[in-house]
C-alpha cells in the first residue's frame, strides 16, 4: 500500500489517502474523537473524493475510519464554533458547501465506493457510510442516527438514505429513538451488505474493491448512473431541506442545551 502521488496523503491533516494498485483507500483520521467530522476534515474529504473521482487510474475506493470508530458524526465542538458574521452558527452554509457535496460525490463519482465500517458510524458519519455503494461492517460496528440525542435532525442525506436502504419504518425508528443498531441488526434491516470479523474487515473490503477495480470502469459508472437516477433528485431536495431544518434546530434552546450536555458529559435538561 502506498500513498498516492495524484493525491498525496501528506497534504491532508485529518484524513489519510493511500493506494493499493487501482484501489484508493480513504481513512478518516481523527481517532481521539472517533473521527468526528470537523470543517477541516469535511473540506479535506471532499477534496480527496473529488480528486479520486477525476483519477482514471482509480477503479474503486474504500472508505474507512482510523481507530475504534468509523465516524462519530459532525464535530460537536466545531459546530458550536461555526459562526457567520452575525455570530450565529452557519450550519446551512457548512452543509451546502462542504458536507452535502461529500454525500453527492460518493453517489455520483464513477468508481464504486466500498465502506469498511470499522466501529460506530454516527450522525453524518452514518449518512456517509450508507451513501457508499457497498457497505461492509465489522461484527462489532454499529450505526447510530445520533442527531436526536443532541436535539438535531438527520442530515448529510440520512433522512433519505436510511429509509432507501431499510424502509421508512427503520428510518423513523432510528431517527426518533437515536439508538445504536448493531451490525447484525443492520444486516437484517438491509442497511449494510455484509458483516466481516473485525480483524478481517479491511482485507475483505479491499478484496471487494480489488475485484471491482479489475472490472469494466465505464460499465461501473453507467450502472451507478442508472441505479442512482430514481434517488438523485430526491436526495438533492432532501439535502436542501435538511440544511434549512438543521440550521433552525442548531440555534434552538433544545440543541444548545443538548450539545452542551454532551460536551460536558451530563444528561440534557429540556424543561424546568
Ligand atoms: C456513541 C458515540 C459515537 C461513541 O460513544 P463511546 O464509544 O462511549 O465514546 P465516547 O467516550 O463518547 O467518545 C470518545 C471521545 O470522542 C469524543 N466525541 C465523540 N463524538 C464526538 C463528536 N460528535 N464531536 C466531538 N467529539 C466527539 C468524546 O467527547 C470523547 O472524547 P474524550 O475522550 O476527550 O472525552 C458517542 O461518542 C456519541 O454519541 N457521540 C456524539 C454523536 C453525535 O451527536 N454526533 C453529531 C450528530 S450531528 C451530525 O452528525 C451532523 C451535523 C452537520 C452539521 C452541522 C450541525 C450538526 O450536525
Amino acid at each position: 500500500m502506498s500513498e498516492t502521488a495524484a493525491d498525496p496523503g501528506s497534504a491532508y491533516e485529518t484524513i489519510r489517502v493511500a493506494r493499493d494498485g487501482a484501489v484508493a483507500i480513504v481513512e478518516l483520521h481523527r481517532p481521539d474523537s472517533l473521527n468526528a467530522i470537523s470543517l477541516d476534515m469535511g473540506r479535506e474529504l471532499l477534496a480527496a473524493l473529488r480528486a479520486i473521482a477525476a483519477d482514471r487510474d482509480v477503479g474503486a475506493v474504500v472508505l474507512t475510519g482510523a481507530g475504534r470508530g468509523f465516524s462519530s458524526g459532525a464535530d460537536l465542538r466545531d459546530v458550536s464554533g461555526a459562526t457567520t458574521q452575525t455570530g450565529r452558527p452557519d450550519v446551512a452554509g457548512r452543509l451546502r458547501d462542504t458536507l452535502n457535496p461529500i454525500t453527492l460525490t460518493l453517489r455520483e463519482m464513477p468508481q464504486p465506493v466500498v465502506a469498511a465500517v470499522n466501529g460506530v458510524a454516527a450522525g453524518i458519519g452514518c449518512a456517509y457510510a450508507l451513501a457508499c455503494d457497498v457497505v461492509i461492517a465489522a461484527r462489532s460496528a454499529s450505526l447510530l442516527l445520533a442527531f436526536v440525542n443532541v436535539a438535531l435532525v438527520p442530515d448529510g442525506g440520512a433522512s433519505l438514505l436510511v429509509s432507501a436502504r431499510g424502509g421508512l419504518g427503520r428510518g423513523l425508528e432510528m431517527a426518533l429513538l437515536g439508538e445504536k443498531v448493531s451490525a447484525e441488526q443492520a444486516l437484517a434491516y438491509g442497511l449494510v451488505n455484509r458483516i466481516e470479523d473485525d480483524e478481517r474487515l479491511l482485507e475483505s473490503a479491499l478484496d471487494v474493491a480489488r475485484g471491482l477495480a479489475a472490472g469494466p470502469p465505464e460499465t461501473h459508472a453507467a450502472i451507478k448512473r442508472l441505479l442512482n437516477e430514481p434517488y438523485l433528485e430526491p436526495l438533492r431536495r432532501q439535502l436542501e431541506l435538511e440544511a434549512d431544518a438543521q440550521a433552525a434546530r442548531v440555534e434552538s434552546d433544545e440543541a444548545v442545551e443538548a450539545i452542551s450536555a454532551f460536551l460536558q458529559k451530563r444528561a440534557p435538561r429540556f424543561r424546568g
